[in-house]
């Protein structure tokens, strides 16, 4: 299994109130800590203004979920209406609403991003987190580098809906980081920041993205630098509570799948093994979004439905010839498009098939029903 982020030695809490108490509550409110912003106080009724209090879901187990709110920490049993459909279901980084009295979850709110992945070996989609304000796409300035994954990324987060910067590690290695720079100087909109994460002043550039209200999370392979490049920003190692432990049919187990942490001083991380693996779902306007130059371009192709190969009329392949376009993102794009028609087809398909049960099981009872009445 792969390594967490969060280092397990120290004990450091979960919610608005771990690490810096006092620190958290004078600055700003408890709530605007845990990334309440505009968008969700907006969605509230003047009557659930007076009636619910808004959580936002720290961790998700299987039989209950971790809130933090204005008056801290709380747990909240899965089971009800809220928690039925797997697609629309709490996931970690969700603001829920609570009856103020009862505690009662009454419903989530709107998410402003979401991190869905088609779940490894199954013909789901997974959720992994949602409200993600800004996400890192860390690799680092040697042979993990490459521009390919880095789409993959883009793709993911636009499609997410969060802010992205691209994170150069280990720049302390190298003398010569021209080439880097000049590898993503065509990616519109993209900062990119080159970093020692070993060295807390380089990472500063980076602090925006983590500062108190934002919520982090980040994406890249073993090995780049992701929680040394966290703990630079923190200050201090990032350490975890064991998670909550649950009765399960195995006995009983402790499990920290899927949490967001509070970095000292500073905002919101997730950390979930889900990120590591992030097969493409349906995420056809996050491809679109990634390749924005290369989808406009396909616009003005002759036949609607050109493969940008051989087809006369081709704008694609003319801009590939001008050398004003990479033939490599240009394959990568196309591979990616291949990827993510695969999945949105198994994906119908499996909506389809749980459809038709559903109705078999409707027409099932329907009929049970009506002979028992026959009778
Ligand atoms: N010189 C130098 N070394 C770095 C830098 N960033 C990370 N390292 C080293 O690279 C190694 C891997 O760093 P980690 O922070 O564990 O990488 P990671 O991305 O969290 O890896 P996983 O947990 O496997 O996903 C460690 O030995 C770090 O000290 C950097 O900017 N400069
Ligand atoms: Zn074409």
């Amino acid at each position: 299994m792969s390594k967490s982020l969060i280092s397990r030695r120290r004990a450091f809490r979960r919610g608005a109130f771990a690490g810096s108490h006092e620190k958290v509550v004078s600055a700003e409110t408890p709530l605007r800590a845990l990334g309440w912003k505009p968008f969700f106080q907006q969605q509230l009724s003047l009557e659930e203004l007076t009636d619910c209090e808004p959580l936002r879901v720290m961790a998700v187990h299987r039989s209950q979920i971790e809130v933090s709110g204005e008056r801290g920490d709380e747990v909240v049993l899965v089971n009800g209406p809220l928690f039925e459909d797997a697609q629309e279901k709490p996931t970690v980084g969700d603001w829920l609403l609570l009856e103020r009295d009862s505690r009662r979850p009454v419903r989530r709110l709107e998410r402003s991003s979401l991190f869905r992945r088609m779940a490894p070996g199954a013909k789901q989609v997974q959720l992994i987190a949602a409200n993600i304000d800004n996400v890192l796409i860390v690799t680092s300035c040697n042979d993990d580098f490459n521009l390919s994954r880095i789409e993959r990324y883009l793709a993911l987060v636009k499609e997410a809906g969060c802010r992205a910067c691209v994170v150069l590690t280990k720049s302390d290695l190298l003398s010569e980081h021209d080439q880097y720079r000049e590898a993503l100087k065509g990616y519109r909109d993209l900062p990119v920041v080159l970093v020692n994460a070993l060295d807390r002043a380089s990472v500063e550039p980076l602090r925006d993205y983590c500062r108190s209200g934002e919520t982090l999370a980040l994406l890249g392979s073993s090995g780049v630098g992701k929680s040394t490049l966290l703990n630079s920003l923190a200050g201090s190692e990032l350490a975890a509570t064991a998670g909550i432990r649950e009765d399960d049919s195995k006995g009983r187990h402790t499990t920290r799948h899927r949490a967001l942490y509070t970095i000292p001083d500073g905002g919101l991380l997730l950390d979930s093994p889900g990120m590591r693996e992030l097969g493409l779902a349906d995420i056809g306007d996050g491809l679109a979004a990634a390749f924005s130059d290369i989808s406009e371009l396909a616009t003005q192709c002759r036949f609607a439905d050109c493969a940008h190969q051989t087809e006369p009329g081709c704008a694609v392949r003319a801009a590939m010839d001008a050398e004003e376009l990479d033939e490599r993102r240009v394959r990568n794009w196309r591979k990616l498009e291949r990827e993510v028609k695969r999945n949105s087809q198994t994906l119908a398909e499996s909506r389809a098939d749980e459809r038709a049960f559903s109705q078999l099981v409707h027409s099932a009872l329907k009929d049970s029903r009506s002979r028992k009445n026959r009778i």
